[in-house]
C-alpha cells in the first residue's frame, strides 16, 4: 500500500484526487505508514521502493506536464526537393545546380542538332535496300575491305571483283593495286587482253596530277 501511494503521490499535478489526498509523502522520502494495510510493516524497516523515476533521471528533470506527441508530416519528414528551373529556361547539356554540378540530362549531341546550318534532309534509299541490308551484309564474312584500283595502258580499272578469277593468283595481281600496273603486266603476259578482260570494271582514265 505504501508503494501505491509514493507512486501516485509522486506527481502532484497529474496525480489522482485520492492518491494526493491520503498522501502527504515527498518523492524520495520514506512514505509514512499509516498503518492501515495488512499489518506486515515491521517499525524500523524501511520498505518504501526506489522512487520512480531516478532522482538523477531526465524524466523527472522534465516538466511536468505531459509532452503531447507531435505528429510529423511528410513534408517535415523529408522536405521536398529544391526547385529545378521550368522546363522553358533548361538546356541540354550538362547542368549545374546549388546542389549538384553534373546533370543526368542526356548529352547535347543527342538531343539535338548543334547547328541549323548543318541540317540535312535524309533521301530514301533504292527500293529494297534498307539498314538491315548493310547489316547482313556487314556479318556475311565478305571482305569489304578491299577496293583495289590499278592503271593499265591509260585506263583504270577496279581489279577487286577479278582478284579470285586471276590464272596467276590474287596476290600477284595485287602487286599493281595502287599504281600503273602497265609495265609489270605488260612483262608478265602482254598478250592478255585486259581492255577486254576488265571493262566492266573500269573507273575511269588516268590523268597525270597538275603540277602544284
Ligand atoms: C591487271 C590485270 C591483269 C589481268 C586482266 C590478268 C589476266 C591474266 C590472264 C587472263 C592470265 C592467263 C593467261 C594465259 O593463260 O595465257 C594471267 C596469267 C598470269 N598472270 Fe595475270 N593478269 C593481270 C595482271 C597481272 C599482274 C599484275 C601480275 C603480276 C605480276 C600477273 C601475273 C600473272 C601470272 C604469273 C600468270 C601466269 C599464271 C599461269 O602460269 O597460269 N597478272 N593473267
Amino acid at each position: 500500500m505504501s508503494y501505491l501511494r509514493s507512486w501516485f503521490s509522486f506527481d502532484t499535478t497529474t496525480s489522482l484526487p485520492t492518491a494526493t489526498a491520503q498522501s502527504s509523502s515527498i518523492p524520495g522520502s520514506p512514505a509514512i505508514d499509516e498503518g492501515d494495510d495488512d499489518g506486515s510493516d515491521i517499525a524500523g524497516e524501511d520498505d518504501t521502493p526506489p522512487a520512480f523515476p531516478g532522482l538523477s533521471s531526465a524524466q523527472r528533470a522534465a516538466p511536468s506536464t505531459p509532452s503531447i506527441p507531435v505528429i510529423l508530416t511528410d513534408s517535415a519528414l523529408m522536405p521536398p526537393p529544391p526547385p529545378v528551373p521550368g522546363l522553358a529556361a533548361r538546356r541540354p547539356g550538362v547542368q549545374k545546380t546549388a546542389t549538384s554540378s553534373f546533370s543526368l540530362l542526356a548529352p547535347m549531341t543527342t538531343t539535338r542538332r548543334p547547328y541549323k546550318s548543318l541540317r540535312r534532309e535524309r533521301v530514301a534509299l533504292a527500293p529494297g535496300i534498307g539498314p538491315l541490308d548493310w547489316a547482313s551484309l556487314k556479318s556475311s564474312g565478305e571482305d569489304l575491305r578491299e577496293n583495289a584500283w590499278t592503271a593499265i595502258n591509260g585506263k583504270v580499272y577496279n581489279i577487286t571483283p577479278y582478284l579470285p578469277f586471276h590464272p596467276g593468283g590474287d596476290k600477284e595481281l595485287m602487286r599493281v593495286a595502287g599504281r600503273d600496273g602497265t609495265k609489270l603486266f605488260s612483262l608478265t603476259h602482254a598478250w592478255v587482253k585486259a581492255d577486254f578482260m576488265l571493262d566492266a570494271c573500269l573507273v575511269g582514265f588516268l590523268v597525270s596530277e597538275p603540277a602544284a
